[in-house]
């Protein structure tokens, strides 16, 4: 388990993470969300033991990452942003030097690479220099690297960060591959990563946690969570709408027509409003129910 308690960070007079605390179960994959600049990579430098915390700490399995940072980086790994590597060496020959320097036996070393380079579908690029592969491979060593030693967390900074579509996908299903009875987090801008890989967000704004709940929760805060949108074949009589029991607002879209109604908070209005079009017999032509947007939920939380 990791233990976060009233962290925080500064540069000079510039404080970068502002008494930060949450906890991390194993099973947890934690989408770690926030604007540029918000704090995510120092508090992962700080989880990983790579920056000291300038006051509170990180606990993992009850030590202090800074006071046990040797022993502690065993149990964890880490992509840090950008995935960097020893651009000249070929792929085989990183991860053989990574095994080295996290200390495996022999037979260890030779088990761990030969799991990492199926499991990451390595094979192909295993004698290329790292600088002559794509960003896709390159991620991909990047992770490699992160779990050659079949670590009980992984803390990954940007981990589909200017990938494409396809690459992106493939990295998500090795991360739900990897993360059983592991703690997983993933730093990430793209809110959809949260709905595809993790069962907990923390939202975090200059440095100050903002939010910190499953996804569902989260997509719950939309204003669009449970809102209903229609389509109307020809122009109808729509004041009525908004006197439906639970409806809280309607807004019109002037270029389609379309009409969104939105739900009092904790109210389900689709019943309501279904029984109301038929008795009405108003000419809906389709009927949407919105599952809520992050990316208006994560304007509201962190601007
Ligand atoms: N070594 C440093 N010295 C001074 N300021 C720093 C240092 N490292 C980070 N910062 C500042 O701390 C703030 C938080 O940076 P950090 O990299 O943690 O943000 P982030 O949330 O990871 O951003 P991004 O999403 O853009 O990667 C930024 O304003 C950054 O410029």
């Amino acid at each position: 388990m990791i233990s976060v308690k009233n962290l925080s960070k500064s540069f000079g007079n510039f404080v970068a993470v502002n008494d930060l605390s949450f906890d991390v179960n194993p099973g947890d994959i934690v989408g770690f969300l926030g604007p540029n600049g918000a704090g995510k990579s120092t508090t992962m430098k700080m989880l990983t033991g790579f920056l000291t915390p300038t006051s509170g700490y990180v606990r993992i399995d009850g030590r202090r990452v800074a006071k046990n940072t040797t022993q502690l980086q065993k149990l964890i790994g880490y992509l840090p942003e950008g995935a960097p590597a020893y651009d000249e060496m070929t792929v085989y020959q990183f991860l053989h030097f990574i095994a080295d320097i996290r200390g495996l036996s022999k037979k260890d070393k030779m088990a761990g690479l030969q799991q990492v380079i199926d499991k990451i579908e390595l094979h192909d690029v295993l004698d290329q220099p790292i600088e002559t592969l794509s960003k896709g491979f390159k991620r991909r060593v990047g992770l490699a690297q992160a779990i050659i030693h079949n670590p009980q967390i992984l803390i990954l900074d940007e981990p589909t960060d200017g990938l494409d579509p396809n690459q992106k996908q493939h990295v998500r299903n090795l991360i739900t591959s990897l993360s059983k009875d592991k703690i997983v987090i993933i730093s990430t801008h793209i809110l959809e990563e949260v709905s595809a890989v993790c069962n907990r967000v923390v939202i975090i704004a200059e440095g100050t946690k903002k939010f910190d709940g499953t996804p569902l929760e989260l997509q719950q805060q939309s204003r669009y969570y449970q809102s209903v949108t229609l389509k109307f074949s020809y122009a109808a009589d729509i004041t009525g709408l908004l006197e439906i029991e639970g409806v809280d607002d309607m807004k019109v879209d002037k270029n389609t027509g379309e009409v969104t109604l939105f739900p009092a908070k904790g109210k389900f209005i689709l019943g309501p409003v279904t029984e109301y079009i038929h008795h009405y017999k108003l000419p809906v032509d389709r009927l949407h129910v919105d599952q809520g947007r992050l990316d208006d939920v994560f304007m509201q939380i962190t601007s």
